[in-house]
């Protein structure tokens, strides 16, 4: 037999039957967990993803229809579309079970059952859906690791449901799109997904972070320029907002644009033509704008900052992406998606993650949002070494202690600093580089580089 699975589900209100299915399931299930009612199944659903659900369909005193228990299934089937859920049924009600089997059940045992059975019925229920997510993280691999490929917006919350609902919305409209979110939120993604749901999506999506762009270039990055128009303009430049005719302009970072280029943007948006520096003829451009900022609504509606008729037509639709601390039922979801990726990407065992730990994870803040999870993720996967992770695989800087690492040093020069630092890491991880690396933030290159530079 395969090694255990992780987790069973008895959702049952009759504790003989909880029991019973119990005794049959524990040899494969490390944890089994009975539920007297569907509706602590749905809430437990929004923290855990069971590999096998056992569940009976009538709750209701003498009720003997299912119709409550099918009822419930919908929502188990819509809350985590590859749920392995087993029916429990009367004996010879095989309607109900084909009912059941309909709305995506997996299969049905009857009652009473024999338990070598019931442990067969609901143990290939789970490699089943084992198969089904080990395809599906397979699937979101390939994308991951694709240079070009779209990951997959993750998130079971409600919170998470209204942006998925908003982007589906607004994708086919054409309208400008206005994404707010701290760092690390995932705005990109979702600029993403709105293009390819557009109709536009025949086209590449351009993008332009303002962020990263120097101030001197703005100008000429969005709207081009012509050959000579100023010192070191050598060649014709096509801006980005003529490369995304007919596509989407994801301008991220919005909150960058300089006052003195925004009344430009503006007419180039409402005129839809843009005049490259040093032309006199304007070009003609059909775009569909999606930008982003991490600057909070207010900061935007200081109009000492930003025009405030060019954040009108910006955000026609706006979508709040909210961070990882408001959406903490979230966090395993995320943590489970990247410790599937990088345990294959760093060829690593699949480790479990004990409840303790993901109740911690589940509470940090995560200040650096997603993109910090998934580094923290990362660097347990490469970290970890028994049987499960713990929770010392997981750089939290407010895990008491965490931060706390006594730097002994005498001197503050900087250089010298980063030299016992890097000693120090080395140590740490008995001289593994990648490792090393990876605790200082620093790719193997840079990390040798600098071994060198200290002669170490
Ligand atoms: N809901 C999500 N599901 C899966 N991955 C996510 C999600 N949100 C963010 N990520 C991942 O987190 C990382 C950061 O996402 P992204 O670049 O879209 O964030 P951002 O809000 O644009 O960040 P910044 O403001 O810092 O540019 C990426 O690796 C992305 O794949």
């Amino acid at each position: 037999m395969d090694s255990k699975f992780n987790l069973a589900v008895v959702v049952d209100d009759d504790p003989d039957i909880a029991l019973a299915a119990r005794l049959a399931l524990r040899d494969q299930f490390a944890r089994i967990v009975s539920l007297q009612s569907p509706a602590e199944l749905l809430k437990l659903l929004d923290q855990e993803s069971p590999d096998a659900i056992l569940l009976d369909l009538n709750f209701e005193r003498g009720a003997t229809d299912g119709r409550e228990g099918l009822d419930y299934l919908n929502r188990i089937m819509a809350k985590d579309p590859d749920s392995a859920v087993v029916i429990i049924t009367a004996h010879g009600a095989v309607s109900i079970a084909v009912d059941a089997l309909k709305r995506g059940a997996s299969d049905f045992v009857a009652k009473p059952w024999s338990n070598e059975r019931l442990a067969a019925t609901v143990r290939s229920a789970a490699s089943l859906r084992r198969s089904r997510v080990d395809a599906r993280v397979e699937r979101g691999r390939a994308s991951e690791l694709a240079p070009s490929g779209e990951t997959p917006l993750l998130g079971k919350t409600d919170a998470m449901q209204r942006v998925r609902t908003l982007i589906e919305r607004a994708a086919p409209t054409d309208a400008n799109v206005l994404i707010l979110g701290e760092n690390g939120t995932g705005k990109e993604i979702v600029a993403r997904e709105i293009h390819r749901l557009s109709r536009r999506s025949a086209h590449p999506m351009v993008s332009i972070d303002l962020g990263a762009t120097s101030e001197s270039l703005f100008e000429s990055e969005l709207f081009g320029h012509v050959k000579g128009a100023f010192t070191g303009a050598a060649g014709e430049r096509i801006g980005r907002l003529k490369a995304a005719d007919k596509s989407t302009l994801f301008l991220d970072e919005i909150g960058n644009l300089p006052l003195h280029l925004q009344p430009k943007l503006l007419t180039a948006l409402e005129q839809r033509q843009v005049v490259p520096v040093g032309a006199n003829r304007p070009v003609a451009i059909d775009v569909r704008i999606v930008a982003a900022t991490n600057a909070s609504g207010d900061t935007l509606a200081d109009e000492t900052r930003f025009r405030q008729d060019l954040l009108f037509r910006l955000n026609t639709i706006e979508i709040h992406l909210p961070p990882l601390r408001e959406r903490r039922e979230d966090i395993p979801l995320l943590l489970d998606h990247y410790f599937g990726i990088y345990a294959r990407k760093y060829d690593r065992p699949e480790r479990q993650m004990p409840p303790t730990v993901r109740d911690i994870l589940a509470k940090h803040d995560w200040p650096g949002n997603v993109r910090a999870l998934r580094h923290a993720a990362e660097r347990a996967v490469i970290m970890a070494d028994g049987v499960n992770y713990r929770i010392e695989d997981f750089p939290l800087p407010s895990r008491p202690g965490a931060s706390a690492v006594p730097i002994a040093t005498e001197s503050l020069n900087l250089d010298q600093l980063e030299k016992q630092m890097i000693e120090r890491a080395l140590r740490m991880h008995h001289f593994n580089i990648s490792l090393a690396a990876t605790e200082l933030g620093l790719s193997r290159g840079a990390l040798y580089r600098r071994m060198e530079k200290h002669g170490l």
